[in-house]
């Protein structure tokens, strides 16, 4: 069984494969280390084979994480690295180590999975885009604060907007001008981003006519899908790009 997982800002997206066949055994997103690990222990017969990961987090919190892995579970932890050019794709920042592991690893499964040019959309803590064109040229991006950052700054730096998680999904219900604060800053904060999602694909227009896919991921991915009727939705496409990076021989 082969543990994989994406270690974000605010989640950690885990799952387990049977080995070789690819057949997923079980999945979960969790907030912190120890959640991680409850969750895998009460795996009933999990024995773990190889372990990949990809994290965006500081070293030390990585090497804490891979640590307790391989301490439990006895395995080898294999992470993802920065590269210039992996299965195609040239990194196109200017110091390519700088450039997000998340997002390369989701590059590098959208430029596969498209086999041509594509606009590659995450919505997580972080929205994130980035342009591959059809020789596997990265162009770069463009990164803005995703749903989680963009309606902690209104409650924090205001001090009339509160609400509560329950209020918030059940706002998004509809797009029409809000009627309380919840609507409105819920409303509102989505259609920021579908703006983004527009702009993005008015881009990729310009670059490429109307000759590329455009993939989106994330844990928000579905706020935005509307404002992309032909993108397709591809909430692992992280771990697609792991599997390309960390295969195990
Ligand atoms: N099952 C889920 N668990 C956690 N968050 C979810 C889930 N489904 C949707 N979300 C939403 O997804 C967003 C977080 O996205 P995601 O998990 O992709 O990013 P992240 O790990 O927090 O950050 P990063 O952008 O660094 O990857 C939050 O707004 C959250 O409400
Ligand atoms: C932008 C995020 C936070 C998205 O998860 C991540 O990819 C990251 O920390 N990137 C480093 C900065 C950059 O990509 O330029
Ligand atoms: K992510």
């Amino acid at each position: 069984m082969i543990l994989e997982l994406d270690c974000g800002n605010s989640f950690i997206k885990w799952r387990v494969l049977k080995a070789k066949a690819v057949a997923l055994m079980a999945e979960g997103v969790v907030d912190s280390d120890q959640a991680l690990l409850e969750s895998l222990r009460g795996l009933d017969g999990l024995a773990l084979s190889n372990c990949r990961l990809v994290s965006v987090r500081t070293v030390e919190e990585t090497v804490a994480l891979t640590a307790m892995l391989e301490r439990e579970f006895g395995v080898t932890v294999v992470c993802a690295k920065s590269a210039r050019e992996m299965s195609g794709v040239k990194n196109g920042y200017e110091d390519y180590e700088r450039l997000g592991l998340d997002r390369w690893l989701a590059m590098l499964g959208g430029f596969h999975l498209a086999n041509g040019a594509c606009l590659v959309l995450d919505f997580g803590t972080a929205v994130t885009a980035d342009f591959i064109a059809a020789d596997g040229e990265h162009l770069g991006g463009f990164i803005c604060p995703g749903m989680p950052l963009m309606r902690n700054q209104l409650r924090t730096h205001t001090r009339k907007i509160r609400y509560g998680d329950l209020a918030a999904e059940r706002a998004l219900a509809s797009q029409a001008p809000g009627r309380t604060t919840v609507e409105a800053v819920e409303r509102g904060c989505s259609l920021m981003l579908k703006g983004f999602v527009l702009t993005q694909l008015e881009m990729a227009r310009a670059y490429w006519g109307q000759d590329f896919t455009v993939f989106i991921t994330g844990g928000d991915a579905e706020l935005v899908a509307g404002a992309a009727p032909d993108a397709r939705i591809v909430p692992d496409l992280v771990f697609v790009g792991l599997a390309m990076a960390c295969p195990f021989s």
